[in-house]
């Protein structure tokens, strides 16, 4: 049995999230430079918490300039063991509305101007993310959003552009029509890879504002449009997270999907030609397979 905490990861509209006993703005240093912000710690129904503003306090980082191995090497050096991503989305589903909630399962990843490992020349190591999210976790979010009123829907697939613009109606339209994709933001990719390098549970809350740009009665993305529907979102997403506390609780088994043990098998550079530097850099994230037997 080991401890749980939880760590939020807010996106667009969700920059603190409330009733924290002892909350603390913990800033935390780490090999990939700087968080996105400091992190707030405390305790929620007696389980640890840790919350990080993905773009920052006052909106700073662009979807292209989080940085994204910084935020997660931050999370695991403090201790969590649970991350959840909250994200405002546009939607490709009609019945997938603004305000619903959605449970990401799978992911597309469009990105391409960002770091997305923490491995590379001189410790290579290949993960699965198959299934990059942790059905426990995702179930937990399910639960919490539905006892919270929130319209939720169970599973779904993300589609992570690079932005910063919204797609072009072609684009729209083949996501939605051709790649079969269910929800679009900007942010959950690396961010899903990189949790499961560092062998933590990740779990994606999909928050929709809009429809992106494919549907014939709401036009294109307009941002203030966006941000009204953030707001009540946002609010939505505080009293979920209240109640993932009780959901998980203060001790957990290890992750029933192997989360915890994704590195097991995944490292292949021989202890003798690792790059000491880099290893050094791996110590939060990869520790417990780079120490010396
Ligand atoms: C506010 S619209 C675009 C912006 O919102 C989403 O951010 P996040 O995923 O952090 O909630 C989207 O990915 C874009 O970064
Ligand atoms: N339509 C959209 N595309 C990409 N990111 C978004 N975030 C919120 N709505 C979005």
């Amino acid at each position: 049995m080991a401890n749980t905490m939880i760590g939020v990861i807010g996106g667009s509209g969700l920059y603190e999230i409330d009733g924290l006993e002892n909350a603390t703005w913990q800033t935390v240093d780490t090999p990939w430079g700087a968080p996105s912000d400091a992190v707030l710690t405390g305790t929620l129904g007696g389980v640890d918490m840790a919350f990080l503003p993905r773009h920052g306090r006052g909106h700073v980082h662009s979807p292209t300039t989080v940085p994204y191995r910084a935020n997660i090497d931050a999370l695991k050096r403090i201790g969590v063991t649970d991350v959840i991503s909250v994200s405002a989305c546009g939607s490709f589903r009609e019945k997938m509305a603004p305000g619903d909630f959605v449970i990401v399962d799978q992911f597309i990843d469009r990105t391409f101007a960002r770091e997305k490992s923490f491995f590379g020349t001189g410790c290579v190591a290949h993960v699965s993310v198959a299934h990059p999210t942790c059905p426990r976790l995702g179930a937990a979010c399910f639960t919490a959003a539905k006892d919270t009123g929130i319209t939720v829907h169970n599973g779904g697939t993300y589609l992570a552009m690079e932005g910063p613009q919204f797609s072009t109606l072609a684009e729209s339209k083949m996501y939605r029509d051709s790649w079969g994709a269910d929800v679009i933001g900007m942010t959950n990719m690396p961010e899903a890879k990189l949790a499961r390098e560092a062998e933590l549970c990740y779990a994606s809350v999909a928050m929709i504002t809009d429809y992106d740009s494919w549907h014939p009665d709401h036009g294109e993305v307009d941002v203030t449009q966006i941000i009204a529907t953030l707001m009540g979102n946002a609010s939505k997403a505080r009293d979920m997270v209240a109640k993932l506390p009780a959901l998980l609780g203060a001790t957990r088994d290890a992750c029933p999907h192997g989360c915890d043990r994704a590195l097991e098998y995944a490292i292949l550079t021989a202890p003798e030609a690792r790059d000491p530097g880099l290893t050094a850099k791996l110590d939060a994230v990869a520790g417990r397979m780079l120490a010396p037997a």
